[in-house]
């Protein structure tokens, strides 16, 4: 098997310690590929090369809309490799191809819109209050970015960071999820083909601790974008402190759908599957929390139990699979402990709640599909982000109680509100203190709007407009016209 390499200054190098990292297949737990395991002095590495490349390369200066043009030629790579794309995600992860698929063409997407957007910022004209000048104001690029990535949804995070940086002119440092590298180090390999500058767009693979923690402390990077957990996330502020480096964080979520009794019944059941249950629950975003109203609680619940029942587990290349495995061992074992800690809160296993039997499942990290009744605001399997395939259910009796519980949260990355009364669906998501929420529908994401959470879910947003200027700084630029001595002193 060859060991895949990481991508410094243009060239595919083995990390300096030589230290190799086995990637594994979470369905059954086959070595899937071997890469190059980096350390603090590959960073190090990547970091002057980014550096050397920012301050004495051409990129930063290059005309918009030739970045913008390279930036086009790398989405029609990604379009080009799509399926081995796809596959390589799937492998990976354990999410189904289908679902990479889409993933795929999202993040083709993105490449495009940033494409499209990197010419069209001229900048803005001030009407100065001072007689006899002119003020205007620019946007450049921030320099040298460092970029971390989780592992749930690789290429379609790294993507996000990728395009903008690029379009906005940055180099860059991206460190993938250690245990999910694939897709990223194909994007590279296409990111070379489109002809990216050498130096320009680096990538190193190795654990955060070591490689994210050099990336947010060095003092030759500029920003940091990261999207993973949010005890990581305090961490990188804290380190990115080193040199008030700029800071994008996109977090967790632990994201209410409250389902009113007047909401379309067979479309809200639906949809409160397709909240959590894509990718196993591993969604930053997943409906995880559903809050229904009293009068149809039951109902609900019955309807919502009999459906998840018929989820069908297994292989991700399967055309009949619809749920696939965790993405580790250890991650089981938290969504595991996370369900245990509900039962002795209270709650109630209204269908789950245990690993599968099927012996054809064994070798993979499969956990049921999951719903827990009879939960409350104070319950931790309500509170905590357990990212697995488990729903908690909460009753409300007024739209107020509902709206209150929705909030009651450390996270407000997004929400949902299901009802046929417009009115009332405004009043709620007036009020929801998250950075997305959805009327009559889940979990839906596209490159021209941002994305990014309220509270402790997150600093900054990304995709949109947005989403290009957190690669960009600000300066304005006065021009005295009719210079003359003050003689003030
Ligand atoms: N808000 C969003 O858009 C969004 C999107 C996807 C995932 N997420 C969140 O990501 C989490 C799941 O991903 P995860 O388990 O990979 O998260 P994680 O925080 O464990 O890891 C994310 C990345 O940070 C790195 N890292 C770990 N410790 C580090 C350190 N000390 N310094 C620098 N980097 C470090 C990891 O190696 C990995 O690349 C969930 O909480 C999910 O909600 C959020
Ligand atoms: C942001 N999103 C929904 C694509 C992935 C979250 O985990």
């Amino acid at each position: 098997m060859n060991i895949k390499k990481q991508f410094i200054d243009g060239a595919w190098v083995a990390s300096e310690s030589g230290a190799v990292r086995e990637i594994i297949n979470p369905f059954n737990q086959e070595v899937i590929a071997k890469v190059a395991e980096s350390d603090e002095s590959d960073t190090k590495a990547a970091i002057a090369a980014a550096r050397k490349a920012f301050d004495d390369g051409d990129w930063a200066s290059t005309p918009a809309i030739e970045r913008g043009g390279l930036v086009r030629r790398i989405a029609e790579l990604i379009e080009r490799d799509r399926e081995e794309l796809a596959e390589l995600e799937s492998i990976d992860t354990g999410k189904t191809v289908e679902e990479s698929r889409w993933d795929m063409d999202d993040i083709a997407g993105v490449f495009r819109y940033f494409a499209d957007m990197a010419d069209k910022d001229g900048g803005e004209i001030i009407e100065s209050p001072i007689p006899n000048s002119t003020s205007r104001v620019v946007h450049e690029p921030v320099g040298v970015c460092g970029q971390i990535t989780p592992w749930n949804y690789p290429l379609l995070q790294a993507s996000w960071k990728l395009a903008p940086a690029l379009a906005a002119g940055n180099t860059l440092v991206m460190k993938p999820s250690e245990i999910t590298p694939l897709t990223s180090i194909k994007v590279f390999e296409l990111m070379e083909e489109a002809g990216v500058p050498a130096g320009v767009v680096n990538l190193v693979l190795g654990p955060g601790n070591s490689v994210g923690a050099e990336l947010s402390e060095n003092n030759d990077v500029d920003l940091i974008s990261f999207t993973g957990g949010i005890e990581t996330g305090k961490r990188i502020m804290q380190a990115a402190s080193s040199n008030v480096k700029n800071l994008a964080l996109e977090l967790g979520g632990k994201n209410p759908n409250i389902v009113f009794a007047d909401a379309a019944f067979e479309t809200a059941v639906d949809q409160a599957m397709n909240a959590v249950f894509f990718h196993a629950g591993q969604i930053c975003s997943a409906g995880t929390r559903l809050i229904v109203e009293d009068s149809i609680h039951d109902n609900f619940v019955e309807a919502l139990v009999e459906r998840v029942k018929k989820i069908k587990l297994g292989n991700g290349f399967d055309a009949s699979t619809q749920m696939g495995p965790l993405i580790s061992e250890d991650h089981l074992n938290k969504v595991i402990q996370y369900v245990e800690n509900g039962k002795k809160e209270g709650a109630t296993v209204a269908v789950g709640g245990d690993r599968p039997e099927e012996p054809e499942l064994q070798n993979g990290f499969f956990y049921l599909p999951t719903v827990l009744t009879d939960c409350t605001t104070d319950m931790s399997v309500v509170q905590d982000e357990g990212f697995g395939p488990v729903i908690t259910v909460e009753k409300f009796s007024t739209e107020e109680e509902a709206v209150r519980l929705a909030n009651d949260s450390i996270y407000g990355l997004s929400g949902g509100v299901f009802t046929n009364d417009i009115a009332k669906a405004e009043r709620c998501v007036a009020k929801m203190r998250m950075g997305t929420v959805w009327i009559n529908d889940v979990n839906l994401y596209f490159p021209q709007a941002p994305w990014g959470g309220y509270k402790q879910s997150g600093i900054g947003r990304e995709l949109g407009k947005t989403g290009l200027e957190e690669y960009q700084e600000t300066k304005h630029i006065f021009q005295n016209l009719k210079p003359e001595s003050v003689n003030w002193f």
